[in-house]
């Protein structure tokens, strides 16, 4: 690896292929039939998919980058894995890129790397696999600044599986091409498998044109990413920073915004509660402050007093 590459360069650029590399196990552990499901809790599945992924990512990013605070969804996992697993090239394209001036003098203890190995098990589970997606999503000093999203099951026009999109504020982003969200209409894209009252009124409250109804919260960002939605309203806890943190970046990198409902950014750093309280709020070429001021401040004041009972 070029050591001579800015230290975020190079956490990106291993997370690229370390996101990749999690891509196949997700597809080998479909392909092999036995999911070995587990129930978190309600609506909240994991799979050996989700431990097997999140194993390899972190055992490569912990092997290259020891001293770098990382969190994934799935807790403390066993860093001992085959060679197979062990992502040791980082994506030499992305290395060539310049470093935003920003972020170059960036140390090992700015960092948090969250890490969600497989968002949208649910849809795994029902054989929704296109809304799966493998999240890594890198935070400098709280902020969320850079992010890969990477969708296993994405078919590229010449038949190859997956596709990875990634971000990074101050460079933009790569793996795709955006596309502005059609005018004349107003599309939501949503949950499909934790809804409640609050959040549907959230919901009726920006009479949308359409209402789209999918899993993970990467998928319902590439969705705004590609101009199938204008605004993703998730307005009730329950995701969490792993699930917003590279989407986060990813968005703003392209000059979007991704904040709570009532439009506060999150904070990413390494002691902050993993559940996102008060939803979540994403758009792209839109004026965010007035979706903001679309949810009534009634059910805006409802989900944050839950969030502080809950706290
Ligand atoms: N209430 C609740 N309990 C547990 N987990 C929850 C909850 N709401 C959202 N999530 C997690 O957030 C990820 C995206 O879920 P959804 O597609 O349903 O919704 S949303 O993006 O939050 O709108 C998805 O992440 P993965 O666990 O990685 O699949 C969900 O599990
Ligand atoms: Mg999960
Ligand atoms: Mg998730
Ligand atoms: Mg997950």
């Amino acid at each position: 690896m070029a050591t001579t590459s800015p230290l975020i360069m190079r956490i990106m650029a291993l997370s690229i292929n370390t996101a990749k590399r999690a891509g196949c196990i997700i597809r080998d552990v479909m392909q092999q039939g036995d999911l070995g499901i587990v129930d978190k809790g309600k609506n909240d599945p994991q799979t050996e998919a989700d431990r097997s992924a999140q194993r390899s990512i972190i055992a490569s990013l912990t092997k290259q980058f020891p001293r770098i605070k990382i969190i994934g969804e799935e807790g403390c996992s066993d860093l001992n894995v085959c060679a197979d697993w062990l992502v040791e090239e980082p994506d030499q394209d992305f290395l060539q890129q310049a470093c935003p001036s920003k972020w170059r003098d960036a140390e090992d203890e700015d960092f948090v790397i969250w890490v969600d190995p497989l968002d949208g098990t649910a849809e795994y589970t029902q054989g929704f696999v296109e809304h799966v997606t493998v999240l890594i999503g890198i935070a400098v000093k709280d902020s969320a600044v850079g992010g890969i999203i990477h969708q296993p099951y994405y078919k590229q026009p010449s038949g190859e599986l997956g596709r990875t999109i990634w971000g990074l504020k101050g460079l933009g982003t790569g793996g795709f091409t955006s596309k502005a969200a059609p005018e004349g209409q107003f599309i939501i894209t949503t949950t499909r498998s934790h809804s409640n009252a609050l959040h549907q009124q959230a919901l009726d409250a920006f009479s949308a044109t359409e209402i789209l109804k999918v899993g993970g919260a990467g998928f319902k960002v590439l969705q705004l990413l590609e101009g199938k939605a204008h605004a993703y309203v998730f307005a009730t806890p329950g995701c969490k920073k792993w699930d917003t943190c590279a989407p986060e970046a990813v968005l703003e990198a392209l000059g979007g915004t991704l904040t709570d409902i009532n439009g506060t950014h999150y904070s990413y750093h390494a002691d902050v509660e993993h559940v996102n309280r008060t939803g979540v709020l994403a758009s792209l070429g839109q004026n965010h402050t007035q979706l903001v001021e679309k949810i009534p401040a009634d059910v805006r004041q409802a989900v944050s007093a839950k969030a502080t009972k809950t706290n």
